[in-house]
């Protein structure tokens, strides 16, 4: 009786009219051998012997209830109660997912009620597709939108004829009403019938108002859910095969309505609706509406097949496996009707419908059942649909995943553009810092050539000093005389406030040299020319030892310290000599293109030597060509050229806003245009 009443309610109920629609769906699950409609049912009846098993598929989750069906000796018609229940409520669920998915199922859930088993039974016997007996129905759908189906059609037909039989019976029980079967059956009978007088308007309603739908699912979701828990368990219990043809028979009457595919689609979510509840048919109506546009768009078959991949799953399952089957159905539905599109269905601009409607919907369920994860899922899923939607209405909701995804990939940050900047790498030492090295008119001559012609400099304590010039310019002839490799001829050096040449050893003592061309004791290793230079420096042999390791491992010589240092690379001879040269911890550090033949890995290490030894107080005066190495180091700098310093300070001061090399080139007499030698441009061959 129950389940009458609610067959009833849904039938007058607008929602009713889906769930009459779903009836009609039912009989596109019969057909799903065909092509579309039965799509999943159909193609797994095909496969499958019984229709059940089809039916499980279709689209209804309830595939629990679908596998009863299989189960039942009918085929078709033996569906069980309890499947027919399942699948009523999942199928319901499902149905507004999947939509085009057989709801068969979901017819049969309309028996829900346990007496209504019998009816249960029937009902889903048609879905089973396989047996497809409510083909009645399906016929009336495939006759309509089934055309393209036919294929299915023909299998469908066949089993059309079981369900007239079938009629009568129905008749009976519904007049008789002694058994709770036939009530079923007539409730049954009522809800598919209300349900194809709505369908179309559902269908109608689907496609018109997509908003509408969710709303309708969501409410209808969350009353599916209940339902569905209440109906599976009467169902499951009974698989008692019955008479309900007649039934069927007569919803396959007043169904023939609907002929559009679109119907056949909305029928069959319909019918899942009736079976679970009203809420369900709510849900159904939404889903309808989408399954409907689906099924309509040509989808049927695929969105079919794609049912009917879900409901294996939910054939195991259990009643409280509704929820996970809910919420994977969504997912589902939309999936195979992309791929369908190449059915020959009419028209399938209803897919976009389909897309959004579902998923939405789908959220809400996952939560009151068992599977949380799923749920979780399901919730993914709607964002993932969202974003799909927006990125392309027709993709599927599978699909709608990796479009999502591509779409999370999408953002994209441009990537700052590296811009060459006067930065200062350090700041330069206060003006008040003690003067580490003071250089006051020093002159040097060859001859009659002037290579230093009144140099003088301050270079303060904790500073990092470049030394920049044109080659000739007197940067080495001047670095000689400040660490007594060269005696000057006027001026003077004072190092630590002491007089370089006035007290040499003092000022040795304090300072490290790397001079331009190295006059190592080559024939030592490199290990012995370190101990050399730390006894030379009076280090005692444990800190020599100790020294010489860290810097041995610093300049990465760990495996040329035994090698002769005659044997070294340019590069590693620079290494070398400036290990020499830190060996005693000077104040100050005089290193003449310290960076010369030095490759940039091992230049940067060095550049992170010095710029720690800097840090720690001490200062560093070099040499060198590379002007951005300069800029990316010293905080001080003078510009030599011709044996006078145009410009010194710190970086800032001597850059004069320009780059170094730009302020270097235009106090150096700028660049000189290479004319007059066109000849190298005829060439020798
Ligand atoms: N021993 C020397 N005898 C004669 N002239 C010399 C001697 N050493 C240097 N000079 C001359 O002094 C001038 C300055 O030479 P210096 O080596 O100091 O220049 P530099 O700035 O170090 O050049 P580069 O960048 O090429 O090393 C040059 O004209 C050079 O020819």
């Amino acid at each position: 009786m129950t389940s009458v009443s609610r067959s009833e309610h849904d039938d007058e109920t607008p929602e009713g009219t889906g769930t009459g629609v779903s009836a009609e769906g039912a009989a596109p699950v019969a057909r799903p051998g065909t092509a579309a409609g039965g799509t999943s049912a159909k193609q797994p009846a095909a496969k499958r012997p019984a229709a059940k098993a089809s039916g499980t598929r279709t689209g209804t989750p309830k595939t629990a209830a679908a596998a009863p069906a299989a189960d039942s000796p009918t085929g078709a018609e033996p569906v069980d109660e309890t499947s027919a229940q399942a699948g009523t409520a999942a199928g319901a669920k499902r149905v507004s997912a999947s939509a085009g998915s057989k709801s068969a199922a979901t017819k049969t859930a309309t028996a829900k009620s346990a007496a209504s088993k019998p009816a249960a039974s029937k009902t889903s016997a048609p879905k089973t597709g396989a047996a497809k007996p409510a083909t009645p129905r399906s016929r009336s759908k495939a006759e309509t939108g089934a055309a393209e189906a036919t294929g299915a059609a023909t299998g469908a037909e066949p089993a059309a004829a079981p369900a007239s039989k079938r009629t009568p019976a129905s008749r009976e029980a519904s007049a008789g009403a002694a058994s709770a079967r036939s009530t079923a059956a007539k409730s049954a009978r009522a809800t598919r019938t209300t349900a194809k007088a709505d369908a179309p308007s559902a269908r109608s309603r689907a496609a018109s108002d997509a908003a509408k739908k969710r709303q309708t699912q969501r409410v209808a979701a969350s009353m599916t859910t209940d339902t569905t828990a209440a109906e599976r368990a009467p169902r499951k219990p009974s698989a008692a095969p019955s008479p309900s043809s007649a039934p069927i028979d007569e919803a396959v009457t007043a169904a023939p309505a609907v002929d559009d595919a679109v119907d056949e689609t909305t029928t069959e979510r319909v019918p899942a609706r009736q079976s679970t509840s009203r809420g369900t048919s709510r849900i159904t109506k939404g889903a309808a509406a989408a399954g409907a546009a689906a099924a309509a768009s040509g989808a049927p078959a695929a969105g079919a097949a794609g049912a009917v991949t879900p409901p294996a799953g939910p054939a195991a399952r259990p009643a409280g496996a509704e929820s996970s089957v809910t919420a994977s159905e969504p997912l589902v539905v939309p999936t195979p009707e992309p791929i369908p599109a190449p059915a020959p269905e009419p028209q399938p601009t209803p897919e976009p419908d389909v897309v959004p409607a579902p998923e939405p919907v789908v959220v809400p369920e996952p939560a009151p059942e068992p599977e949380p994860v799923v749920a979780a899922a399901v919730a993914a899923a709607p964002v993932v649909a969202a974003a799909s939607t927006t990125a392309s209405p027709k993709v599927d909701p599978a699909g709608s995943h990796d479009v999502a995804v591509s779409v999370i990939a999408a953002p994209q940050k441009s990537s700052p553009r590296k811009k060459r900047t006067l930065r200062v790498a350090r700041a330069a030492p206060p003006a008040d810092a003690p003067r580490v090295l003071t250089i006051d008119g020093l002159v040097k001559q060859f001859g009659g050539n002037t290579a230093v012609d009144h140099i003088s400099l301050d270079v303060r304590a904790g500073s990092f000093y470049g030394i920049v010039g044109p080659n000739g310019a007197g940067k080495t002839t001047t670095l000689s005389m400040v660490t007594g490799l060269l005696r000057p001829d006027a001026g003077t050096v004072r190092i630590n406030d002491i007089d370089a040449w006035a007290d040499p050893l003092a000022a040795k003592r304090a300072t490290g040299v790397l001079p331009d061309r190295l006059r190592l004791f080559d024939r030592l290793t490199g290990a012995q020319l370190l101990s050399y230079s730390g006894t030379l420096r009076g280090l005692d042999n444990r800190t020599v030892r100790e020294r010489s390791a860290d810097l041995i491992a610093a300049f990465g010589l760990d495996d040329a310290v035994d090698r002769l240092v005659a044997d070294y690379s340019a590069g590693m001879t620079k290494k070398i000599a400036l290990a020499c040269a830190m060996i005693h911890a000077p104040r100050l550090l005089v290193l003449d293109e310290p960076f010369e033949s030095v490759d940039p890995v091992s230049a940067a290490n060095l550049t992170d030597i010095l710029e720690r030894y800097v840090a720690g107080g001490g200062t560093v005066v070099l040499s060198s060509h590379g002007m951005d190495l300069i800029e990316r180091v010293c905080d001080s700098a003078a510009i030599i050229v011709g044996g006078r310093v145009l410009a010194s300070g710190t970086l800032d001061e001597v850059r004069a806003g320009q780059t170094l090399e730009d302020r270097f080139v235009e106090l150096a007499g700028g660049r000189k245009a290479a004319e007059g030698m066109e000849w190298l441009h005829s060439f020798s061959d």
